[in-house]
């Protein structure tokens, strides 16, 4: 299975019963780990603790030493989003406290409560690695947005108008949200929608419009041109999390059904399907660009042996350890496991020799390295059959490479054949 290191938050909450609660839901969270502190004096030890390792804290505002929301200003002063749970509901104090800057002011309502909290501090972490664009001729406006923005750890990306903003988006393909205003000198924000629709789908890429009070029509120009929300100036900011929220969400729900779709569940590499449509594609380009492409079939010596010697279960943490040896060596490729013990690759841009040397150094790297499996140190081999002969389709390189594997199997297995060394080549 892979290894994934669990980040830490910080939660400071007095009653026992609470904690409890939250214990529990974290202990099934594979993602966060909490430290767990009673009082402010103990949250201001583990601050300076851990300080650089938190990403983000659920503090309590009425502590035994801090009694008025003192701690919130000791999260913030660390620049910690923070999640406020309290027991009481407070109009005047939820919104100075959100002025503040806290992500959000949960009222202790039972257990769903809590996982409200938890989602949030996920939703945070997620936003780690998602991009905003956001597109406004007004500094000011712009510097706003982004500060709200950050504040939930997204990171952000201005531009000044329409024009900048295409050229931003086209050099970075992490930007999965605009927000956008809509008067803007060289390109406006609706013509601005109108080109992003042309190119990217409501799947790709989220956008909302930005429209002042008194421009009540504009919002729905915005929906008809393609922006997926709006928001009227001037926005209260829970508005404005409450709708980025969403279309986050709903954009990586559409992305995570995609990775069950092309994903191998055991190994995280992906399938068959995904080999193929992808596949075809990059084989089409490299032969446009007039580029190499060599593709190659990788199967594992004796597997059957492997399972019969040490169980079904430590054949699957071997191809998982195997995996993981090809993912990191491979990262610049297409590779996928194809099925069973054997893995498709597909490497545009270099040719067979190269794709050769490559995929024997991984045979070495995993020859030398055993597999750690729960009871055993397993060493396992590979065979593969490489071919980059050109201008044929992607089934034909496929069938190509797997008479070289059928080779190099029959020579004695734990090697790599290629078209520069198999049989009857006039390559070599
Ligand atoms: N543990 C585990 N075994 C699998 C999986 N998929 C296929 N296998 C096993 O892989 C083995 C493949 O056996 P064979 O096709 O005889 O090939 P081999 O033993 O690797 O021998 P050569 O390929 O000729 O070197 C079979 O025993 C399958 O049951 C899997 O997902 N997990």
């Amino acid at each position: 299975m892979e290894s994934s290191v669990r980040k830490k938050i910080l939660i400071v909450e007095d009653s026992k019963t609470v904690t409890k609660v939250l214990q529990h839901l974290i202990k099934n969270q594979p993602r966060i780990e909490a430290i767990f502190c009673t009082n402010m004096a103990e949250a201001v030890v583990v601050l300076d603790q851990f300080d650089h390792q938190l990403f983000a804290a659920i503090v309590d505002l009425n502590l035994p030493d801090a009694a008025d929301g003192e701690v919130v200003d000791l999260t913030l002063s660390h620049n910690l989003p923070t999640i406020v749970l309290t027991g009481s509901y407070d109009n005047e104090r939820r919104e100075a406290l959100q002025s503040k800057g806290v992500v959000d002011f949960i009222t202790k309502e039972g257990r769903h409560s809590y996982q409200l909290a938890l989602s949030l501090v996920l939703r945070i972490d997620n936003n780690t690695q998602q991009t905003v664009l956001v597109v406004d001729d007004s500094a000011t406006i712009r510097s706003m947005i982004s500060s709200l923005l950050r504040r939930h750890l997204f990171n952000v990306e201005q531009a000044e108008h329409g024009k900048q903003a295409l050229a931003l988006i086209a050099n970075n393909p992490n930007i999965r949200l605009v927000i956008t205003g809509y008067q803007m000198p060289e390109l406006d924000g609706l013509t601005l929608v109108q080109h992003l629709r042309r190119k990217y789908d409501y799947d790709d890429l989220c956008i909302i419009g930005l429209s002042s009070a008194g421009e009540t029509s504009l919002s729905a120009k915005f929906i008809k041109f393609g922006a997926n929300d709006f928001l009227h100036k001037p926005f209260c900011h829970e508005e404005f999390y409450c709708r980025v929220n969403h279309n986050m969400e709903s954009i990586e729900r559409i992305q995570l059904m995609r990775d069950n779709a092309n994903i191998d569940a055991m190994t995280g590499l992906f399938n068959r399907r995904y080999f193929f449509d992808k596949g075809r594609q990059l084989l089409e380009q490299s032969h446009k660009q007039q580029l190499p492409v060599s593709v190659a079939v990788i199967d594992v010596d004796h597997f059957k042996q492997v399972n019969d010697n040490y169980g079904h279960q430590a054949g699957d943490m071997v191809l998982q350890g195997l995996a993981r040896v090809l993912k990191k060596g491979l990262s610049r490729f297409l590779l996928a496991r194809a099925g069973g013990e054997e893995f498709f690759v597909l490497m545009p841009g270099i040719d067979s020799e190269r794709a050769h040397i490559l995929l024997d150094t991984l045979r070495q790297v995993l020859a030398d390295k055993p597999v750690k499996t729960t009871d055993n140190d397993i060493t396992v081999h590979f065979s593969a059959g490489v071919t980059d002969e050109w201008d044929i389709s992607l089934e034909q390189q496929l069938n190509r490479a797997d008479q070289f594997l059928y080779q190099a199997k029959h020579r004695g297995r734990n090697q790599i054949v290629s078209d520069r060394c198999a049989a009857g080549s006039t390559m070599v």
